[in-house]
């Protein structure tokens, strides 16, 4: 049996465009572009996990609106990424970057320039047809 990896995943919206990053050259998926945000921990929320991992990712605190927008499942060969996506918006902060190699605000038509986390690309794909961008 695979290890199950429950994730949660920040779609941080500003004037119609998407905060995407770019994960490390020493993590899993390395150079890889996705959603930032991380696993879930015992006892938390996935909405606490969230503002946990963006506060600790790129100083920046998100409001507390966030909306479900959907969730996925990939089997990586290290494991089944179970991952849920947020809407969210920013309250405080300039993003800042201490993990990730680099971050870029993109609208709908510039999210395939960009090559994401396998897991990520149903999500992507609901993205390019939402209303909400
Ligand atoms: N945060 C985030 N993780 C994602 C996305 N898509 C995707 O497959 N993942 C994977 C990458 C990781 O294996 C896992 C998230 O864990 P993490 O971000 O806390 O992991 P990490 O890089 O700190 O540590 P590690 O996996 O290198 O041990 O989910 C996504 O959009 N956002």
């Amino acid at each position: 049996m695979k290890k199950q990896i429950n994730v949660v995943g920040a779609i941080i919206v500003k004037n119609g465009k998407v905060l995407c990053a770019q994960r490390g050259y020493d993590k899993s998926l390395p150079e890889l572009w996705e959603f930032p945000g991380g696993k879930i921990e015992i006892g938390e929320s996935p909405s606490q996990a969230l503002k946990r991992e963006i506060r600790e990712e790129l100083l920046l605190e998100l409001a507390n609106d966030l909306e479900e927008f959907t969730f996925t499942s990939y089997e990586y060969d290290f494991g089944i990424v179970n991952l849920t996506t947020f809407i969210c918006h920013i309250q405080n902060g300039e993003p800042t970057l201490t993990e990730h190699i680099e971050i870029k605000w993109l609208n709908k038509s510039e999210l395939d320039q960009i090559e994401w986390a396998p897991a990520d690309i149903p999500t992507v794909y609901k993205l390019k047809k939402t209303e909400i961008l």
